[in-house]
């Protein structure tokens, strides 16, 4: 803030110091042309110098004519103005001024001076108030300027109404048009205005005789109003014509200058800029600063223009000389003025010249910015054609996502419907295999039932069987302990027998002592024969010596004589085994037994078959066996009667014991190193179980025989080691009956012979080692529980199975040497019946399809060993039974075979079949029998 806010003088009334403040602002933006405002400078704005200016200011100092042209101009305003009174008031004519009131401030004062100019003042600081050079120029940026420009274009736009035009200027123009454009479109920063622009006036060439006769004026200013012209040269003179029209010291120019070549330009009263007086200056950074120094003033001048000069010289009314020394001073006065002039002229050209290139930078700038412009627009309209691409790309780009959208729904779609005929095949596929594992899981849980039923069935026997076996040893236990009481008895009975014995015995040592004590006389009588006796004896004792050497002679002739004699036992032992073995060879290596059981209580009389034993008194070798009623062609109906003979015929009053007897030899055999075969044959039901392994069937006795003999034998020097088997044969698969009932149908077990030592070996069988006849009781029962055992319509219980009891005795004679190893196989077969008879389905038939296979081939090899061919091939292989008993069936074994024959009618058919296959084999020669035996090294 400067001094200049109180000051009245430069703040009108009504205008805020902050006002002022930025009108003060803005002019201090350098103006040159502000410094030195007056008619003459302003003129050189545009480069129009007026004549008799700076132009010829040349001329003058160069020529004179110019100067008298300029001194007769002179004189000539001289002559206008005729004295007139020197105090005259202000001229009226005046608007302004008469309507300007007397107590007015000295601005509102002046103003009134100068209307037009007081006028634009106010409507230039109103607008610098309202802010409205902001709009084209810039805040600030040519405050002054607006003031001293005379026809300011702003005035015209911003002030509506206002009738003052400014004269068109290229450089107004261009400098506004610039600054407003890029202020307004760039938001440029508003460039400063051409110091020249607007504070330049129009260049009048009349102005310098206006600024001549206003120097004149001013010095005839009122001294009552000094502090309104402080400054002559920097005040705002009033210019406009009008404003001196009135005056008749201020002739027109037309009137001073009617020959002027330039006519004088139009003055409007407003475009007289007036500047503050009492303002101070401020002077460009680019000049020097200087006080204007008061030029000084003429004499004509420093009171009315004519009536002083004439004052000072009174009584005198013209004086040439003196007027010419007085015009040589004006004119020198002048030419310091001119000159003075012509330096600020050089001045303003400069700042016209820095502007000019300030303005060429701006152009350039300008034409930046347009060639920036266009190329932006070019970026612009390149940017609008990549978006409208971009646009239809994307349209493109939404077009074929929306096509592939339909594409995928409808992909996804089949994909969907295939899935789910797929998911529903998969789902039909998993019901039938959930439905197949359902039903296989049913056929597994009743197979397990099965086996479960089966194994407590198997469980249930082997308790029945254990408690059987419990049973026999309590009731031999029990018989022991009748025995041992019988025996503590009959001891008990012996030793009172003693003691009576032993009572009586010292009842007669008693009377013995007394017959000992009475005899004692005699004895010592008889001492004394004895000694005498002894005396006689001593006498003969070489006599004795010789008897007593005889004696021991006898003795061990006796002895030689017993050795010889067990010598011949033990021959006649080998000699006995060969005449048993000659005597079996001689009744046939394979024999046939038949057997007819006896009928049952459940069996009426009247369902037996006639059967009859012609020679049962006798040897009992034929059974006649009523065949079926048969009609011949005279419709009489008759019986065939069917005579079989075997090797022995058991009729059903016949024991188990009776049978045995008859196999008892073939027993003995085994032990003495064969093989033997027995085997029962015949359809269900018909004994077969009975005969071989009841309580008293033939594996019972045999196994009791062999214990027998093998302990008989022991005192001829031999040891027996017995060691068992049991096995099925069942649909062609080998179970171990003494083994696991659950590996039964599941574990396999293969046939291996050795065929050089002729021995019969089966995988994963359990043997045990019988050393007593319980023991084999014990594994009959196991074995027949373990027995696979169905149901049929034939029997209520039926063996579907070959049941093969096999029996190994090995011997060792200690004394001799000798060793043997048979075998005694004990063979219970499976019901022989036809498929017809036992109406079997399924399983059933499958294994009576088995049963009759391995039958019929064991029928095939017993033909082909009767054939006795050498070397022939005997069909061994063609059933797991017949593998089975190849040792067994052949020349080096003995074989028999129980034909069962049940005594029903209803089996007649069964019966005959059944001793007609006997019949063959009994027909049957086998080779002779090989003994298994051989003498220790
Ligand atoms: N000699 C006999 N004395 C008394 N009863 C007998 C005689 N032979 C058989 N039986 C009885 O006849 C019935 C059938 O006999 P068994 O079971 O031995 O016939 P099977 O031929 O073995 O039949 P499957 O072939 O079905 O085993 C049994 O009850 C048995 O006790």
């Amino acid at each position: 803030m400067d001094e200049n806010v109180n000051n009245p003088d430069i703040f009108p009334a009504g205008a805020s110091p902050q006002t002022q403040s930025r009108a003060s602002t803005r002019s201090r933006i350098p103006h040159p042309g502000l410094r030195e405002m007056n008619p003459a400078t302003t003129n050189s704005r545009s480069g129009i110098l007026p004549p008799g200016s700076i132009a010829n200011k040349g001329s003058l100092s160069r020529t004179g004519p110019s100067l008298e042209v300029v001194t007769k101009g002179i004189l000539t305003m001289l002559a206008a103005t005729r004295p007139k009174p020197t105090n005259a008031p202000e001229p009226k004519k005046s608007a302004s001024v008469c309507r300007q009131p007397a107590g007015a401030t000295n601005a509102r004062t002046r103003g009134n001076s100068f209307a037009s100019s007081t006028t634009r003042v106010g409507s230039t600081t109103s607008r610098a108030t309202n802010g409205g050079f902001s709009n084209t120029m810039g805040y600030g940026s040519r405050p002054a300027s607006a003031m001293s420009r005379p026809n300011s274009s702003l005035s015209g736009r911003k002030t509506p109404g206002a009738s003052i035009q400014r004269p068109a200027t290229s450089l107004d123009t261009h400098a506004e048009d610039g600054a407003s454009v890029l202020g307004k479109r760039k938001g440029m920063q508003s460039l400063p205005s051409s110091p020249t622009r607007s504070s330049l006036p129009i260049g009048n060439p009349n102005d310098l005789h206006r600024a001549i006769s206003w120097n004149e004026a001013r010095q005839r200013v009122p001294k009552e109003a000094p502090g309104r012209y402080a400054d002559p040269l920097n005040s705002a003179l009033p210019r406009h014509p009008q404003g001196l029209e009135g005056n008749p010291s201020f002739p027109h120019p037309k009137k001073l200058n009617p020959k002027a070549s330039t006519p004088a330009r139009p003055v409007r009263q407003s475009s007289i800029p007036i500047l503050n007086p009492t303002r101070p200056r401020r002077t460009p950074s680019y000049l020097p600063a200087s006080t204007p120094e008061k030029p000084p003033v003429p004499l004509f001048l420093s009171d009315s223009p004519t009536s002083k000069i004439f004052d000072q010289f009174p009584g005198t009314e013209w004086n040439q000389e003196r007027k010419e020394s007085d015009m040589e001073q004006i004119m020198n006065t002048l030419m310091a003025k001119m000159n003075e002039q012509g330096q600020h002229s050089s001045g303003l050209k400069e700042t016209v010249e820095l502007y000019k290139s300030r303005i060429n930078d701006l152009e350039n700038a300008r034409d930046k910015l347009t060639d920036a412009n266009a190329s932006l627009r070019y970026e612009t309209d390149a940017l609008k054609n990549q978006l409208n691409i971009a646009e239809a790309a994307l349209k493109d780009a939404r077009r074929e996502q929306e096509i592939a959208i339909d594409d995928l729904d409808r992909r996804q779609r089949i994909e969907m419907e295939s899935a789910s005929q797929n998911s529903r095949k998969e789902l039909e596929v998993l019901k039938a295999r959930q439905q197949d594992e359902l039903e296989q899981l049913r056929r597994k849980f009743e197979s397990e039932i099965e086996n479960e039923k089966a194994m407590r069935i198997r469980e249930l026997g082997q308790l029945t069987s254990k408690s059987v076996l419990d049973t026999q040893k309590a009731e031999i236990e029990l018989e022991r302990k009748d025995r041992e009481i019988t025996m503590m008895n009959n001891q008990l009975a012996s030793l009172k027998a003693d003691l009576d014995r032993e009572r009586k015995t010292t009842h007669e040592l008693r009377h013995n002592l007394d017959t000992a004590g009475s005899n004692g006389v005699t004895l010592e009588s008889t001492i004394r024969a004895l000694k005498a006796r002894i005396e006689f004896l001593e006498g003969g004792r070489e006599e004795q010596s010789q008897a007593f050497e005889r004696c021991n002679q006898e003795m061990m002739n006796a002895l030689a004589e017993t050795e010889a004699t067990k010598e011949k036992l033990r021959r006649e032992e080998t000699m006995r085994r060969k005449l048993h073995n000659q005597v079996q060879e001689l009744k046939g290596n394979i024999r046939v037994f038949c057997r007819v059981r006896p009928s049952l209580k459940s069996e009426p009389a009247s369902e037996i078959a006639p059967m009859q034993y012609p020679d049962e008194s006798e040897e009992a070798k034929e059974i006649n066996v009523m065949g079926p009623e048969e009609k011949n062609s005279l419709g009489s109906v008759s019986r065939k009667n069917n005579t079989f003979s075997f090797d022995r015929v058991f009729g059903p009053s016949a024991q188990n014991t009776d049978v045995f007897d008859e196999i008892s030899q073939l027993v003995q055999s085994a032990l003495d190193g064969y093989n033997v075969c027995i085997f029962c044959y015949g359809q269900t039901g018909s004994g077969k179980t009975h005969t071989m392994s009841s309580r008293d069937g033939m594996i019972p006795l045999a196994v009791h025989q062999i214990y027998e003999t093998a302990q008989s034998l022991e005192e001829k020097g031999w040891r027996y080691k017995m060691t068992g088997n049991f096995v099925e044969v069942y649909n062609e698969n080998v179970n171990d009956l003494l083994g696991n009932p659950d590996e039964i149908d599941k574990k396999k077990h293969e046939i291996r012979h050795d065929m050089q030592r002729g021995k019969t070996i089966i995988t994963d069988i359990n043997t045990v080692e019988l050393d007593s006849p319980e023991m084999v009781k014990s594994i009959l029962k196991n074995a027949d529980a373990n027995r696979s055992v169905a149901a049929t319509k034939a029997n209520e219980r039926s063996s579907r199975s070959h049941s093969v009891f096999i029996l190994k005795l090995i011997g060792e004679n200690h004394i001799t040497g000798e060793r043997s190893e048979g075998t005694l196989n004990l063979v219970d077969l499976a019901g022989s019946e036809r498929l017809s008879h036992s109406q079997a389905t399924g399983e059933r038939l499958k294994e009576t399809q088995n049963i009759n296979r391995s039958l019929s081939s064991l029928g095939d090899v017993i033909a082909a060993l009767g054939q006795g061919k050498e070397g022939g091939h005997i069909p061994y292989r063609n059933s797991k039974l017949t593998y089975l008993l190849q040792f067994s069936l052949g020349g080096n074994s003995k074989t028999l075979m129980f034909v069962m024959v049940s005594p029903l009618q209803a089996h007649l058919s069964e019966t005959l079949t059944s001793l007609k296959f006997a019949t063959k084999v009994s027909l049957t020669h086998i080779g002779t029998a090989k003994k298994q035996a051989r003498v220790r090294d």
